[in-house]
């Protein structure tokens, strides 16, 4: 749902943002409050990583308004870990106060590997964990940064299905207890249903239309009612079924 009155955790005003002067984005309203997972779907190239990037700070050249509320944190659909860094200090180098407060950084990492159930990982090489144990420690390194906005490019897409479920869980447990704004970019429209409060169909650089997702949680991506959704946004995005 849209809650007006709450708190903005990013607002997008008329975005325009242009490659090789193509509009990409040519007129983007957004706004995602604290406490709101909002996903964003759209066909291969219609320009959902360049938002994300936006947002995240990651690129400049555009027009418009573009408002986030403290340093938002990013996962990618790889987790980019340092591989010459164990996990812990990977997680580190999410945490702001890093040089200054050396011991308060280690132990917010260890606390944030706790919280997405990798304790027992903590002194291990990058290259010996399986991929969602890799994305969890990516997860981690985004959470010591205590964002209002965790920015979600496919992070899960690259899983298997059963961990892509679990990640779903950790995801909306973490959700729970922190509050940010989730912007969550996703090909998968079930994903999509499951996870989001609202899902943004992105097409032609515009938001061409906004599915407010009115299911209690947890949901079933299964479920006859999620199924309804699913459908929906197929036909939104061209999809024939
Ligand atoms: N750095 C760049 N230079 C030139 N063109 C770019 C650049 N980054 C993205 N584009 C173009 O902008 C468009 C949108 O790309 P973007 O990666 O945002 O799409 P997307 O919706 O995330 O796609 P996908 O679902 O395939 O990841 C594409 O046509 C892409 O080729």
């Amino acid at each position: 749902m849209t809650r007006t009155g709450t708190e903005s955790a990013a607002d997008v005003a008329g975005l325009v943002k242009s490659f090789d002067g193509r509009r990409v984005l040519d007129g983007i309203d957004v706004r995602i409050g604290r406490g709101e997972i909002v996903a964003l779907v759209g066909r291969s190239g219609s320009g959902k990583s360049t938002l994300l990037r936006v947002l995240a700070g990651l690129s400049h050249d555009h027009t418009g308004e573009v408002s986030v509320d403290g340093t938002p944190t990013v996962v990618f659909q790889e987790p980019r870990l340092v591989p010459w860094l164990n996990v812990t200090r990977n997680v580190v180098l999410g945490y702001p106060g890093r040089r200054r407060d050396k011991t308060a950084a280690r132990l917010r990492a260890l606390d944030a590997l706790a919280d997405v159930g990798l304790a027992e990982r903590a002194g291990n090489w990058p290259l010996t964990l399986s991929g969602g144990e890799a994305q969890r420690a990516s997860l981690a390194r985004a959470l010591v940064a205590d964002p209002t906005l965790l920015l979600l490019d496919e992070p899960f897409g690259a899983l298997d299905a059963l961990t892509r479920l679990s990640m779903h869980k950790l995801l909306l447990r973490l959700f729970g207890e922190h509050r940010f704004g989730v912007l969550l970019v996703t090909h998968d429209v079930a994903e999509a249903v499951t996870l989001a409060d609202r899902v943004l169909v992105l097409e032609d650089g515009r938001i061409g239309a906004e599915v407010v997702i009115d299911l209690p949680r947890p949901r079933r991506a299964a479920s006859p009612e999620a199924a309804v959704y699913e459908e929906h946004l197929l036909a939104l995005l061209g999809v024939e079924h």
